[in-house]
């Protein structure tokens, strides 16, 4: 990484152009591509535009992607429990896997995420990194309290890593009183993410907003040792101990063997608040590809971009074919 992106500005907003419409909407009029945006991209250039040159940064360190699911391998939808991923998608991420270490770390609960990605061979990291499954078990500098050695169905050995374990029953009181709580204002969801609550207001009246907050600050008020965060139209409620999705990432890191290491290259590609923990992580140790997905300009720790879950896809297809073309001179599983 080490270097700011250099402005790319011209053959981006080009390239962002002709990879969404052809430059031209449906309807036969030019699109016109917001001015924000583009000086935006100066700062954060197209990982698509940028691929080059980060394939030339990352030539002889080991690739290992890591990848947010909501928002980013699936499109944000009004429903959460219907934000499947695509086929193509599915196929994009199983090819990349094949050639990298990759892992998917997000807010929703591990075994949630498993059921909308199903794929094998892929670490799966869920409420927002408290509940992370990585590989067996070698000696590392986490705590084996919170770490259990695992099978899956063909005997592969795993360890699975809880570091908010001793939470859990007081999730599942709060997870009872929210719903109480919050029953009697239309539109809200409560989501179990297993140890950590989404209270999804999307559907929620503005004037009720408040009420909805009050509520789940009032809850908090009786909780210490739990906190309130704020992604895309959801209240997170999580327990306050110093771990989030930067921290899963380092975690993973160390147990696949990259402990400080400069033969890494992590690749990080998000969307949402709690992403950037894991941006920051990557910008402290100097290395790999923080990628922001946004279609608006927002203020990021991440260095690269892309527009949306279908220029990820386009992302990790080429990812992949560079993988499977280069398979004699790369690192690879
Ligand atoms: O870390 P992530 O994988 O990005 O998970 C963050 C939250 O994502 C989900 O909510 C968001 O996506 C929904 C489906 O597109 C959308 O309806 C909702 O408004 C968004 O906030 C998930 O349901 C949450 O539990 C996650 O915390």
């Amino acid at each position: 990484m080490g270097m700011k992106p250099r402005s790319e500005t011209e053959s981006m907003s080009k390239s962002r152009h002709d990879h969404a419409t052809g430059g031209y909407a449906i309807t036969g009029e030019p699109v016109a591509i917001d001015q924000s945006y583009i000086s935006w991209l100066r700062e954060h250039p197209s990982a698509l535009s940028s691929f080059n040159r980060m394939i030339n940064e990352a030539k002889g360190k080991q690739i290992v992607v890591f990848l947010d699911y909501d928002g980013t391998l699936s499109p944000i939808v009004s429903d959460p429990d219907s934000a499947f991923m695509s086929d193509q998608m599915r196929e994009a991420v199983r090819d990349v896997s094949s050639c990298f270490p990759t892992a998917i770390i997000s807010g929703r609960s591990r075994e949630k995420v498993y059921d909308f990605v199903k794929l094998e061979g892929v670490y799966y990291s869920g409420s927002h990194g408290m509940d992370t499954i990585g590989p067996a078990l070698k000696t590392n500098s986490y705590d084996k309290g919170y770490q259990q050695r695992s099978f899956d169905n063909e005997g592969n050995e795993f360890t699975v890593f809880q570091p908010a374990q001793e939470f859990l029953p007081a999730v599942k009181k709060m997870l009872t009183e929210v719903k109480e709580r919050t029953q009697s204002i239309p539109g809200v969801a409560v989501e179990d993410n297993r140890f950590c609550i989404s209270v999804h207001y999307r559907h929620v009246k503005d004037e009720d907003y408040g009420r909805l907050e009050e509520e789940v600050k009032l809850m908090l008020a009786n909780h210490a040792d739990f906190h309130l965060t704020k992604g895309k139209k959801v209240l997170e409620i999580r327990p306050s101990i110093k771990w989030n999705k930067g921290d899963a990432l380092k975690y993973l890191l160390e147990t696949l063997g990259f402990h400080d290491s400069g033969d890494v290259f992590p690749i990080y590609i998000g969307d949402d608040q709690t992403d950037e923990d894991a941006f920051k992580v990557l910008r402290e140790r100097g290395e790999g590809y923080p990628i922001l997905v946004s279609t608006t300009p927002r203020d990021t720790m991440a260095l690269y971009s892309l527009h949306s879950p279908s220029e990820v896809q386009s992302f990790l297809t080429r990812l992949s074919r560079w993988g499977f073309d280069n398979a004699d001179t790369t690192h690879h599983k």
